[in-house]
């Protein structure tokens, strides 16, 4: 048996109940799921339920205009709200009424949005590629899942870009204009050929596509193979603004990319060379390009986006003569259009389900088919965080968890991600009133100190099973249930899938056998017959229905561990009465 540990620092959002019906998504079993927030005053836990076991419709917010295919698979689903043109305020008013918002590039979605949604909202639909109007990290810290429409208007956005590069090397807009105004300028308007010319790619996405142009492209994350595979030769950044002809803008607005284009940069440029950008505005110094056009360095560009949308009327650079403009239409046509539509509408309607998005931007991606496997181990994960944490005395902080996963297949043949966060689940909720899910469980654990560390066993035998079982221990700590507590001194629980349901296996050093359903008894006792018999007729006498019992000892006789599954939870009375029974020494009630 070999082990291998790694681990994580996480640390907690203020904790916000929604105020009203809301949707947790993706959840334990891959179910939608909606939780019922009781009113802030209220003690009782949310109560959680199927989706499709509702009356009531989730509502989308569609704030910019979306292709009709799109918005008729909404509406099959959802109540939709199409309100375009919302001022910040008015979104803000609206979206604690919305369980999912859709937009373009036109809408901000701040974190004020997500703070003004009181945890209600619970997917941020992109119809597009570009997120940088979505603030991701807020998204994250409210559990709200961001997919975008990554593919459906790539070629409407190549297109448009080899229409400005073709137009602007051929003066149309300005000769139009011209002409338009009476005039017959043939001699002012002569253009540059492409034939022959270097086009520098600057970001080879999806969106790059060669002209029969000596193509070179520089992207720092793209796989050379799949460059020389088109025969674009891939170049650094500074040797491809020093020899590019053309140079063409597709990499996303980050950090790392904004106002990449800059004095400094212009100044490396070949004279004369010609800039087309439908990527996004903020890649390039607006005010650093009027001073290269003006100074000759770059002869022409070609805008199809802006830093500011849309651009002030009196804009240097959009009144600029060498300027070409179109307002941000790289993805307006109406095939791209409807394509998006239909691509954000199934990846929004799919997460309000519960399902795993394939487009997730902020959560995990996890395939289809390793979600089904997994998916009695997501439920046996969040169970085991729940158990482990209501075995913690009060008063003892939790703070760092190891949790092992023991699998004979390959260390990297098991994702753990989706394990780790429903386990994160598991020990957070049952003591805060933070509702955790996929996307924010790493975020909350931080948030709250919680350091996580897993660690891999790795067995010999069949790989056949994903995992053979689960081990979370809490180090640090006191337990209400001293047997709980494993020769090494941390809480253990451990558990394993049989026949498709989650059993807990081990408790402490105590090997028992129970179903992880309903709620569960543990007791401690001197091993001796009659034990099982006392506590079942007190359950029984009071209508509790027991679904499991097993006892785990150490030795005949000796110290042994009862645990007991029931359907229902026993009264107050019923368990001091089984505290009360000599042999047990100690005993513990946990809900599952
Ligand atoms: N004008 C429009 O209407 C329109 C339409 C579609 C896409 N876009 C924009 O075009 C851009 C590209 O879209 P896409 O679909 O090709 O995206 P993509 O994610 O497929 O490609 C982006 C590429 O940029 C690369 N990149 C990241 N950082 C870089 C850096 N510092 N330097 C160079 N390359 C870098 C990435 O590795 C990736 O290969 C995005 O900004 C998107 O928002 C605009
Ligand atoms: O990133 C994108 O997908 C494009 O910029 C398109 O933006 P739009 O949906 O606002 O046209």
């Amino acid at each position: 048996m070999a082990a291998s540990a790694s681990s994580r620092i996480f640390t907690s959002p203020s904790p916000k109940k929604p105020s009203s019906l809301s949707w947790t998504v993706p959840l334990s079993s891959g179910f939608g799921v909606a939780t019922v927030a009781l009113p802030r005053s209220s003690n009782r836990q949310p109560r959680r339920f199927l989706v499709f076991a509702m009356d009531a419709r989730p509502t989308v917010l569609v704030a910019e205009k979306l292709g009709e295919a799109g918005l008729e698979l909404l509406k099959d689903f959802a109540n939709v709200d199409c309100s375009y043109n919302l001022s910040p305020e008015e979104l803000c008013t609206k979206i604690s009424l919305c369980d999912a918002m859709i937009v373009r590039s036109g809408t901000k979605v701040s974190r004020e949005v997500f703070e003004s949604s009181g945890g209600r909202l619970k997917v941020v639909g992109r119809a597009g590629v570009g997120i940088d109007n979505v603030d991701l990290a807020a998204a994250t810290e409210h559990g709200c899942l961001v997919v975008n429409a990554p593919t459906a208007n790539t070629v409407a956005a190549a297109e448009h870009g080899i229409a400005l590069l073709t137009a602007m090397a051929r003066n149309v807009a300005q000769a139009d204009a011209s002409v338009k105004a009476g005039k017959w300028q043939r001699n002012k308007y002569v253009g540059v050929s492409l034939v022959g010319k270097t086009l520098a790619v600057m970001g080879f996405g999806k969106a790059c596509q060669g002209l029969g142009m000596h193509v070179i492209a520089h992207d720092p994350y793209a796989p050379a193979d799949r460059a020389r595979a088109i025969g674009v030769e891939l170049v650094s950044f500074d040797e491809a603004i020093a020899t590019a002809d053309f140079i063409s803008l597709h990499m996303p607005l980050t950090p790392a990319t904004s106002k990449i284009l800059n004095d400094e940069n212009f100044a490396k440029m070949k004279k004369g060379v010609r800039i087309v950008n439908v990527a996004r505005g903020g890649v390039i110094d607006e005010e650093a390009l009027v001073k290269a056009l003006d100074a000759g360095i770059v002869a022409q560009a070609a805008l199809d986006v802006f830093t500011q949308e849309p651009p002030p009327k009196d804009s240097k650079l959009v009144q600029h003569e060498n300027v070409t403009v179109t307002p941000h239409l790289g993805a307006s046509t109406m095939e791209a259009q409807e394509g998006v539509a239909i691509e954000i509408a199934e990846a929004v309607v799919g997460a309000l389900k519960g399902e795993l998005a394939a487009t997730a931007v902020n959560a995990p991606m996890v395939p289809a088919e390793v979600l089904a496997e997994l998916k009695p181990f997501v439920v046996l994960a969040e169970k085991l965080g729940r158990l482990a944490v209501q075995l913690v005395a009060g008063g003892s902080g939790v703070k760092s968890i190891k949790v092992s996963y023991a699998s004979a297949r390959a260390p990297d043949d098991l994702d753990t991600r989706l394990l780790r966060a429903m386990i994160t689940k598991g020990l957070i909720e049952p003591i805060s009133n933070v509702f955790v899910n996929l996307v924010n469980a790493d975020f909350t654990a931080k948030q709250r100190g919680l350091r996580i560390s897993e660690e891999r066993i790795v067995l010999d035998g069949s790989p056949e099973s994903p995992l053979e079982f689960i081990q979370v221990q809490i180090a640090n700590v006191e337990s209400r249930f001293a047997s709980a507590i494993s020769g090494s001194g941390e809480i253990k629980v451990e558990g394993r899938v049989k026949d498709g349901i989650p059993h807990l296996t081990k408790v402490g050093s105590f090997e028992v056998d129970v179903s992880l359903e309903g709620s569960i008894i543990l007791c401690s006792q001197v091993d001796q017959p009659g034990m099982i018999g006392k506590v079942g007729s007190i359950l029984g006498e009071e209508g509790v229905n027991v679904s499991f019992m097993s006892v785990g000892r150490i030795a005949p006789r000796k110290q042994a561990v009862m645990a007991i599954g029931v359907d229902d939870q026993p009264s107050k009375d019923s368990l001091k009465r089984i505290g009360e029974i000599p042999a047990i020494e100690e005993f513990v009630f946990l809900k599952l």
